[in-house]
């Protein structure tokens, strides 16, 4: 078993109390948004319309079907890749290969879900099971977390994850101890990250679009537009697929219940909240209304891609004709960090270009409910949450460097205000 390492990490989300209460708290409201999105009142505070039995939540056929879908998408990833990218170097200074075949696994799944609609496969059934998959789901993710638990108890010291070996089994199993999990080249972690869990989103988004045209004739803007939306954000995060590579997830974060839990469940079942509360509340929306929310949700989107791109290709070279005019500080590291251009104006305006596309997700759904407001709210927290582990772990790696990007760049996601 390896020892735990060396100076261990602070801890995070509240120590092993807070891990515990979040694996209780995840869940139940996943479960809550589920209930409450086909509930006549649609309330986002206040109690659960009702509490499901097992009856409702347990059903082989959704543990099957689950199943199926991680395996399918276990077959598209190991399919020869366009490309194999090198990870970030290692605590051993070796670095891991990664298959680039995310886009594709996009592509083949929309083919097979296409002949499957064809061949009258009723994909519309699909929302009226979607207690029992959300179930499954995280049982998956609860067996596969403890799986993982176990096997890095075994793991050499040098394979663990910065933040997820405390000591405390609440709190390791939380965060995961392991940082890439791996049977042969098969990495669970970037699996899990990018594929099951959004192409999964996009497909019950689908399937919500389906059962609209089905009961109503056709789907409604509001539904087009939210899938529309959606799908753009998935295609684009497949398509760069590489660029997760260099995300706090991959590099800092092992592989446990929080990020198992996430990808699995809780990206596909609560990311599609806005589409499943389309379909039991249906909302008018004219021309000029969807028109503004395209133009929020293209600002958005322009800012994001604007500025994830900007870091990556200045990452991969500084000297890129793209971004070589770009004003640098030193760091003691030998690396630069960009103090014009997108990384100038506030220090996180990727975070400011999804915050912004995260409202235009939800204005489909008119005003009179906050419920489909909830992925704003959750992910503004998660974002300002996110934005100081980023701060802390940008301290330590660069210093006074990084008090003189703070002193230069004062705003951390939004300009004048935070
Ligand atoms: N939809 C969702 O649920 C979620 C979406 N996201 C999105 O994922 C994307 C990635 O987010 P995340 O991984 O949190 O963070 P970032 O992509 O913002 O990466 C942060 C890292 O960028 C580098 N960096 C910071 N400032 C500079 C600078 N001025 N110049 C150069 N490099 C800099 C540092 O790493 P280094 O110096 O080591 O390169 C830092 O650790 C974001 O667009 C976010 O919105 C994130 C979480 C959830
Ligand atoms: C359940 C908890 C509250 C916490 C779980 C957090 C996870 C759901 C998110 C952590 C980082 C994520 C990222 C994306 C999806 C959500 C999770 C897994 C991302 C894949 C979405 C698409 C983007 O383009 C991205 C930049 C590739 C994202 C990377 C981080």
């Amino acid at each position: 078993m390896a020892p735990p390492q060396g100076p261990r990490a602070p801890l995070e989300f509240g120590g092993p109390l807070g891990a515990a209460a979040l694996m209780l708290l995840l869940p139940a409201t996943m479960f809550h948004l589920l209930l409450a999105a086909r509930s006549g009142p649609a309330r986002l505070l206040g109690p659960p319309p009702y509490l499901p039995g097992l009856e409702m939540l347990w059903s082989p056929w959704a543990l099957f079907l689950c199943l199926a879908w991680l395996g399918l998408q276990a077959a598209l990833y190991l399919l020869p890749a366009r490309k194999v990218a090198e990870g970030q170097e290692l605590k051993d200074k070796r670095r891991l290969l990664y298959p680039i075949n995310g886009f594709q696994a996009l592509v083949l799944t929309a083919l097979l879900v296409g002949l499957g609609v064809l061949a009258r496969l009723p994909l519309g059934a699909l929302p009226e099971m979607l207690l029992p998959l959300a179930f499954s789901a995280t049982l998956i993710a609860f067996v596969g977390s403890l799986l993982l638990y176990l096997k890095a108890l075994v793991a050499p010291a040098s394979a663990l994850a910065p933040g997820g070996n405390s000591g405390n089994p609440v709190y390791d199993f939380f965060l995961g101890r392991e940082l890439n999990p791996r049977i042969c080249s098969f990495d669970f972690k970037y699996f899990c990250e990018l594929r099951p869990g959004l192409i999964g989103w996009v497909l019950i988004n689908l399937a919500l679009l389906m059962q609209e045209a089905e009961l109503r004739g056709s789907p409604s803007l509001a539904m087009w537009l939210v899938n529309g939306f959606q799908l753009l954000y998935v295609g684009d995060a497949l398509w760069h697929e590489e660029a997760v590579l260099t995300t706090m997830d991959i590099i800092h974060d092992g592989f446990g219940f929080m990020l198992a839990f996430g990808d699995l469940a809780w990206v596909p079942f609560t990311y599609s909240l806005q589409a499943q509360f389309l379909l039991y509340h249906p909302q008018p929306l004219g021309l000029p209304g969807a028109s503004v929310i395209c133009l929020i949700n293209a600002v958005g989107y322009y800012i994001f891609r604007g500025a994830n791109s900007q870091k990556n290709t200045f990452r991969k070279n500084p000297s890129d004709p793209r971004v070589a005019d770009l004003e640098t500080i030193p760091t003691a590291t030998g690396r630069q960090l960009l103090v014009s251009g997108w990384w100038g104006m506030v220090r996180h305006p990727n975070y400011l270009g999804d915050l912004i596309m995260a409202l235009a997700w939800s204005l489909p759904c008119g005003v009179s409910h906050l419920l489909p407001y909830f992925y704003l709210l959750y992910f503004t927290a998660l974002l300002v949450h996110r934005e100081a582990r980023d701060e802390q772990q940008c301290l330590q790696k660069y210093g006074l460097a990084w008090h003189e990007y703070c002193r230069r760049v004062p705003y951390r996601i939004m300009p004048y205000v935070y």
